[in-house]
């Protein structure tokens, strides 16, 4: 038999593994089905589910979510296989968020209590198919707020500047205009934007959407959007010194990076229901055109040359979509503050790939 003392230990052991303590109630019906809104009490650590997990922004998220509220109570999701580091660095589970049941089953058994949903087609991809797009963009967000709202989630989606158009103010672009996209994508967003307020609205699911501008990453690669240039060109850069651009050089888009991107998410994941006037918020931090960019890598690389091939696919999307965003709300509501203009990103990007690439060649 165990002595009283190691009894007392493993109680308290076990006390201090629970999962967080979470206030169950009933709520209205959503979609015919009975709804639990079990959201944590303060004090305790939400466990979090990121969807579409393996692209470009998930394992930075996850990263830092983990360094916030410990490895395990944060799980990466995706249908793709995991690179063997991301794999040792933390839960990570097969989820297609086509599989409504295997969604749910993963959000009851792991008590999940905040969903980050990455999955997606982004804007030149869904372009090329739009069938897949619709499917991945709009049903499989469709489950997600289902689930979300009959298990009280919060919920966190990214938005984007392709939920803009060509009849859009450009230059900035406010929270509140009109929206008429012309992308697969872009269409997909607003109606999360909408779907998610209304969910909000009617059955009180804390959802929360930030509309992120084009994000520039060293250690991950872009998904087939339309600001994916904006990466591949610091890798031609410091690789072979010259470089294809896919848009017109004077095409100027909203760009952020990745570190303010996961930290603006994290803050406004964090941020108290109180402080949100609104459930969508624009956040912005620099604009600049392919020109723009290639002058500031030639101040470190002096011998880079960029040449352009223009794609109209993709030029027609930047063309439609807006030049900067106006983010004033977000910075009064939930204290949004950007870090990285394009000195910085540049300095920052091509430190990063040269001590990754040296790295890679040393071992
Ligand atoms: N990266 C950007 O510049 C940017 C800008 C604005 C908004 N966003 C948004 O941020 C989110 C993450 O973007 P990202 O750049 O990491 O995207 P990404 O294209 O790099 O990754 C998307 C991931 O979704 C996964 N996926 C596809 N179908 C799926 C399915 N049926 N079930 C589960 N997973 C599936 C893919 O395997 C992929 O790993 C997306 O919603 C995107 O719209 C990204
Ligand atoms: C802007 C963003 O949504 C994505 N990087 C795209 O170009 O599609």
């Amino acid at each position: 038999m165990m002595p009283v003392v190691q009894l007392l230990r493993a109680a308290l052991k076990h006390a201090g593994n629970r999962p967080p303590r979470c206030v169950v109630q009933t709520t209205s019906a959503a979609h015919g089905v009975r709804t639990h809104a079990s959201s944590c009490t303060d004090g305790d650590k939400p466990k979090v589910l990121i969807t579409g997990g393996l692209g470009q922004l998930g394992v930075g998220l996850a990263k830092s979510l983990r360094r916030r509220f410990g490895k395990f109570n944060v799980i990466l999701s995706d249908i793709r296989k995991p690179p063997n580091h991301v794999y040792k660095n933390g839960p990570f589970i097969f989820s297609d968020i086509l599989d409504y049941k295997n969604l749910r089953q993963i959000v009851v058994n792991n008590n999940i209590s905040w969903l980050v949903h990455y999955s997606a087609v982004l804007s030149a991809v869904g372009e090329h198919n739009v069938a897949l797009a619709k499917e991945v963009n709009i049903t499989g967000f469709h489950n997600i707020l289902d689930i979300a709202t009959e298990h009280g989630l919060r919920v966190f989606v990214p938005s984007t500047i392709s939920a803009l158009g060509p009849s859009s103010p450009k230059d900035p672009t406010p929270d509140l205009c009109v929206q008429r996209p012309r992308t697969i994508y872009g269409v997909s967003k607003v109606h999360a934007e909408l779907m998610g307020e209304y969910y909000h609205q009617r059955y009180g699911l804390d959802f929360r959407c930030l509309r992120y501008p084009g994000i520039i990453s060293a250690d991950s690669q872009p998904g087939g959007g339309t600001t994916d240039y904006a990466v591949q060109i610091f890798h031609a850069a410091v690789k072979s010194g010259q470089f294809e651009c896919n848009l017109r050089s004077d095409t100027r888009l909203p760009m952020m990076y990745i570190d303010d991107c996961i930290r603006a998410t994290m803050e406004f994941l964090e941020a108290p229901e109180d402080a949100l006037v609104s459930r969508t918020y624009n956040i912005n931090a620099m604009s600049f055109t392919p020109q723009d960019l290639t002058r500031e890598i030639q101040k470190v690389l002096s011998d880079f040359k960029v040449t352009y091939n223009v794609d109209p696919v993709r030029q027609a999307i930047a063309d439609s979509w807006p030049k900067a965003l106006e983010d004033s709300a977000a910075r009064q509501d939930w204290g949004w503050r950007h870090e990285y203009n394009l000195p910085e990103l540049v300095q920052t990007m091509l430190t990063h790939i040269t001590l990754g690439n040296k790295l890679a060649s040393a071992f």
